[in-house]
């Protein structure tokens, strides 16, 4: 594909996002019934937990944790905050990156209250669930910034972003498929948030599979790269990747909520070589 039709597909994507409302997003995604701790075959809980064992599991260590295109959410990072030191949030929009710092700076406003979400991870964790402020402090005390990310760039971070090795683990979850116009920018995306990563440091990437678009906000239709899990793991592979495990959750009726058309959710525990 020439590099100006590429350029195109890219511009369009970031024009989509313009109208993206974190609130709607929020409330659209991460409240019941896709976020219902009190039924272990609701999204939220499955990913929660398929972090905490990806975490705790003994491989994945270091310094730097950098998660990729975090929007206005917190719990890809809830179990990473208790094994890295440093964990740095990044997003493509300002109102993503304000989101967020609202919550590190424990100022009113937040759109969402993350308490249930500490709670269920304080559990996975064998901690007592009054455990959570403890764990809310933790994630205050490691997240050093949040920054701006664009994961279509070669270097999607700024140069002074990360220390020279690179970041220990990344975790992404729902972005590279969200904001990509076709599956080859996908894929050169995979490889650029491959590039801030230290040669055999960890990826954990939850994404969608079989979407083709979701709701930002209202009225705020946004088009994704309809994935299966044999292009994830060949994009993977072909981005310098091993697969070390994936795990594949299959939406019910009542999960399918009318905000987007995805069928299932998958989690890949990966390794760069
Ligand atoms: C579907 S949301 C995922 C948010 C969150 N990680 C989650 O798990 O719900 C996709 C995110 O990608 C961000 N984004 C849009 N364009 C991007 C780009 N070019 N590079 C990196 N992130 C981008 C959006 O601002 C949005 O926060
Ligand atoms: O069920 N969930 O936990 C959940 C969370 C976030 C998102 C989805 C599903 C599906 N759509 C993506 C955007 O492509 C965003």
């Amino acid at each position: 594909m020439e590099r100006k039709q590429k350029e195109n597909g890219v511009a369009a994507m970031a024009v989509c996002y313009q109208g993206f409302d974190p609130a709607a997003y929020l409330q659209y995604n991460y409240t019941a019934p896709r976020a219902d701790f009190g039924r272990n075959d609701s999204i939220v809980p499955w990913k929660l937990a398929c972090l905490h064992r990806a975490f705790t599991e003994g491989d994945v260590s270091g310094e730097l944790l950098v998660d990729i295109g975090s929007g206005p959410t917190l719990y890809q990072v809830l179990s990473g905050c208790e094994v890295f030191k440093k964990v740095l949030l990044t997003d493509f929009l300002e109102v993503n990156r304000q989101e967020l710092r609202r919550w590190v700076q424990d100022e009113k406003g937040c759109n969402l209250d993350w308490t249930p979400y500490l709670q269920h991870v304080c559990k996975l964790e064998g901690r007592r669930p009054s455990a959570w402020t403890e764990k809310a402090a933790k994630l205050r005390e490691v997240i050093t910034d949040i920054v701006p990310i664009d994961v279509h760039r070669p270097h999607p971070l700024a140069p002074d972003a990360l220390p020279s090795a690179g970041a220990d683990c990344l975790v992404s979850c729902f972005c590279l498929e969200s904001v990509s116009p076709d599956l080859a920018a996908f894929t050169r995306a995979l490889g650029h948030i491959g590039g801030l990563l230290r040669p055999r440091g960890h990826l954990l990437l939850i994404g969608a599979l079989g979407e083709s678009y979701y709701f930002g906000g209202p009225g705020v239709k946004i088009p994704v790269v309809p994935l299966n899990e044999a292009q994830v793991c060949a994009s993977l592979k072909e981005s310098g990747f091993t697969l070390i495990r994936l795990e594949v959750y299959t939406l019910s009726q009542d999960m399918r909520v009318g905000v987007d058309d995805v069928t299932g959710v998958f989690f890949a525990k990966a390794r760069k070589d």
